[in-house]
């Protein structure tokens, strides 16, 4: 894969039902980008409304450079024709239940379902988030059982809170390392007309050898 002076752009969905947690969560690893300095307490989030955007940069090991863009989806029935229309656009998503919820547990292989019949097998890369860790007393997911669906997913497992700041990079750092991964083994393809992960290309400026290139720019 290349890497030096090129980034990427991968876009990324959290999606879950209603009150899991989706925006606090993006709000707090938003807010860990370096050179941000963190909420002090985590604020009162209202539900979302369709789908909002959010956007973090990342260094992954090999020193590729990529461009997160987030989208933080209404987990309300009402909006799912809106966020239903986004499922082709995105290569990731983080699958979000409340580790209190039961309901949103069970509701977990339908919104698999759902974003597999919409995009195919080949385009998604899933992190199932078992998220308001903090909540141990209320807890009725134990993290075994998440494991197992996972696994039967063909998805990896991370348990967040966003009040403790729990494991918040760590899950956005999972999903993006197997996307990383998917792209380099060729699972995922780079397709011109799909935006589910762009390849940036910054040429370097024209130098005194280089007079006869194009100048280039940086297209991100
Ligand atoms: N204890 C605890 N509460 C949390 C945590 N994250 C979010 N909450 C609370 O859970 C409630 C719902 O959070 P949201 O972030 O709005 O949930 P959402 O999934 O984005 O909801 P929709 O936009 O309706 O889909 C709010 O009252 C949050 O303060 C957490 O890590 N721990």
């Amino acid at each position: 894969m290349e890497v030096e002076g090129c980034h990427f752009q991968f876009r990324i969905a959290l999606l879950g039902d209603a009150a899991v947690g989706k925006t606090s969560l993006l709000l707090r690893y938003v807010a860990g980008a370096p050179g941000i300095r963190e909420p002090e307490l985590e604020p009162e989030v209202a539900p979302t409304v369709g789908v909002e955007f959010y956007s973090r940069a990342l260094q992954l090991r090999d020193g590729l450079r990529v461009k997160l863009q987030l989208w933080d989806t209404a987990g309300h029935e009402r909006f799912r024709c809106i966020t239903r229309s986004f499922y082709r656009h995105m290569v990731g998503a983080l699958l979000v239940f409340d580790v209190t919820n039961r309901e949103s547990f069970e509701h977990i292989r339908d919104w698999h379902q759902e974003v597999m019949a919409t995009q195919g097998p080949d385009k998604a890369v899933f992190l199932l988030v078992g998220h308001k860790s903090d909540l141990q007393s209320s807890r009725c997911v134990s993290a075994q059982e998440a494991e197992e669906l996972a696994t039967s997913l063909g998805m990896a497992f991370v348990e967040t809170s966003a009040r403790n700041n729990s494991n918040v990079d760590l899950a956005f750092d999972t999903l993006t390392s197997a996307i990383q991964q998917a792209l380099q083994q060729g699972d995922i393809k780079l397709e011109e007309d799909w935006g589910g992960i762009r390849f940036i290309h910054k040429t370097r400026s024209p130098g005194p050898s280089s007079r006869n290139q194009h100048p280039g720019s940086c297209q991100c």
